[in-house]
């Protein structure tokens, strides 16, 4: 399996407190959470715009800058990436129709 998305995690958490003059990350984290999550958010629209486009290079790009953003806040709020992959593995085989179907009403 790639590694990427872990070497990705590891690299942020070791960026985290480098110097924001030289680390993007840095730079970001110490703006704080807010600005952290108003970023994936941004990467998120960003990426349906291109969706919407048909542009298929630029939702490759925005998807790249989703995902590592979204690396950075669940950082931040010190969830490993394993945790959101363990949940994938939780949900593997249950169809999205069968589960919506079996909530309890509000
Ligand atoms: N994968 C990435 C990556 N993807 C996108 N970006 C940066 O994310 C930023 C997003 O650009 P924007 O224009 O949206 O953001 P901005 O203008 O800085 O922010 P605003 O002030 O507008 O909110 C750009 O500076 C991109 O270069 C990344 N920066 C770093 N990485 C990885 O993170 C590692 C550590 O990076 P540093 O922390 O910079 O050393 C790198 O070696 C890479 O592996």
């Amino acid at each position: 399996m790639r590694s990427t998305l872990f070497d990705l995690e590891k690299t942020i958490s070791e960026r985290r407190t480098a110097d924001p003059a030289l680390s993007y990350v840095a730079k970001l984290t110490g703006r704080g959470r807010a600005k952290i999550a108003q970023k994936v958010g941004e990467e998120a629209v960003e990426a349906v715009i291109a969706a919407m486009a048909a542009d298929r290079d630029g939702l490759v790009g925005e998807s790249a800058d989703l995902l590592f953003h979204l690396l950075i806040l669940l950082g931040d709020l010190d969830i490993p990436l394993d945790a959101v992959l363990d949940e994938l593995d939780r949900r593997e085989g249950v169809s999205g129709i069968t589960e919506k179907a079996a909530r309890k009403p509000d």
